[in-house]
């Protein structure tokens, strides 16, 4: 045989098309994120075949009522995927399995669970698909900033079944905060404070506060822009900053809970004891007047009201709280809807910072779609 012809049978013949392998996503959710996810998904599934050969196929929805699943190659026709999921059965949401199965019978190259929901308990969830060899991806903060020995447990679940776990939106949405601090800890960086403001939400309406819009009226167009959390008071209370903060100190080792955070809330208590998202809209006016007089007594002595988080490893220490900083710091530049986190490391005396916006729907669902992407890549 001449060496031609043994590298002609190695190589594809030029005119073959390039492999097109398949991705199989369950998605959780239908609200703000996932519908993005799905609309982006949708809109450049054309170039990812192209470009990556990768062919993202949506298996199966879900919200919290009901499943859908659709077990055919090409999956769930994404013009009208809200229609569909209206008219699919019932499903007991913590019940799953049987779409974990359905799943991984297709064959798929590769496949993943997507949560897109702000649900609790979905560890187990999570466990259920990495042992069945199905990655996940989320934008849930919950079972990482839960308890700490599921957290761990789910980590080492991850690592024998060899299956990602990604969850990057989780912190500033789509900002590349997680995997900057995991490569940090990974190339033997010590991390020596962790500071920044964490909530898109809670720096807009900072930042409308300041231009002496009323709370009740900013929190109103926050919600129309995707930026809040599904339970409102999460954001305003500021137990959606502690988790992010819970997130990062454990990914730095400090085996830290909610309960160790020191929490100051960024609205008066009395509002937060209102329990639903409704009747806590309905209230929300009669608070106005107070947080602005707040904000009007640090402008009146030069300082800028912000919401920051600060996590010292050296003092095993989360804080969490309104802050009125001075023109100069750092926080008081930022504009709409940004986060900023700033890593003061052995290496980066001057911290390394990663800052943009950090709250809304096409966001956070293009770096969904960037960790589903990077498993698809690698696998
Ligand atoms: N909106 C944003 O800017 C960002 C959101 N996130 C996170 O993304 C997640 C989703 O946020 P959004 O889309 O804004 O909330 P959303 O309230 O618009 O949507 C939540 C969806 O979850 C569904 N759901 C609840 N429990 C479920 C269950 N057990 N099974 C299936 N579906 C269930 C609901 O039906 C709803 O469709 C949250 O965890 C949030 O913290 C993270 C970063 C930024
Ligand atoms: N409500 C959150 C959304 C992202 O996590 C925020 O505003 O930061």
């Amino acid at each position: 045989m001449s060496v031609e012809s043994v590298q002609l049978s190695w190589s594809r013949p030029i005119s073959a098309p390039p492999r097109v392998d398949r991705v199989a996503l369950f998605v959780l959710g239908k609200g703000t994120v996932a519908s993005s996810l799905l609309a982006q998904i949708g809109e450049h599934k054309a170039r990812i075949v192209e470009r990556d050969g990768l062919s993202l196929e949506i298996a199966g929805v879900c919200d919290r009522k009901s499943a859908l699943f659709v077990p055919r190659p090409g999956g769930l026709d994404l013009a009208d995927w809200r229609g569909a999921l209206g008219a699919a059965p019932d499903a007991d949401p913590r019940e799953r399995r049987p779409f974990l199965d359905g799943l991984t019978r297709l064959g798929s190259r590769v496949s993943v669970l997507v949560d897109c929901t702000a649900a609790d308990r979905m560890e187990t969830l999570y466990e259920q698909a990495l042992l069945r060899g199905i990655h996940v991806v989320t934008a849930n903060k919950k079972p990482f900033a839960g308890s700490l020995p599921s957290f761990r447990r789910l980590q080492t679940t991850a690592r024998r079944c060899r299956r990602a776990l990604r969850y990057e939106t989780t912190v500033g949405a789509s900002l590349p905060v997680i995997e900057t601090l995991k490569d940090l800890v990974r190339t033997g960086d010590r991390v020596e404070l962790i500071e920044g403001s964490f909530s898109g939400t809670l720096g807009y309406l900072s930042n409308e506060l300041l231009r002496g819009v009323p709370l009740s009226t900013a929190v109103g167009v926050a919600r129309d822009r995707g930026y809040l959390e599904p339970r409102p008071q999460d954001d305003l209370s500021g137990v959606d900053v502690a988790r992010k903060a819970v997130i990062l100190a454990r990914e730095i080792g400090l085996n830290l809970g909610l309960e160790d955070v020191r929490l100051t809330p960024f609205v008066p208590a009395e509002l937060l004891a209102v329990s639903s998202p409704e009747s806590f809209f309905e209230v929300l006016p009669t608070y106005d007047a107070e947080v602005a007089a707040t904000v009007a007594r640090a402008q009146a002595e030069g300082k800028v009201l912000r919401y920051l988080a600060r996590i010292d490893p050296g003092q095993r220490r989360i804080d969490v709280g309104p802050v009125a900083v001075d023109v100069h710091h750092p926080a008081a530049r930022l504009r709409g809807a940004e986060s900023f986190v700033a890593f003061t490391t052995e290496r980066y005396r001057d911290p390394l910072v990663v800052q943009g916006a950090g709250a809304g729907g096409a966001l956070t669902a293009a770096g969904v779609l960037a960790d589903i992407l990077a498993i698809a890549r690698k696998v």
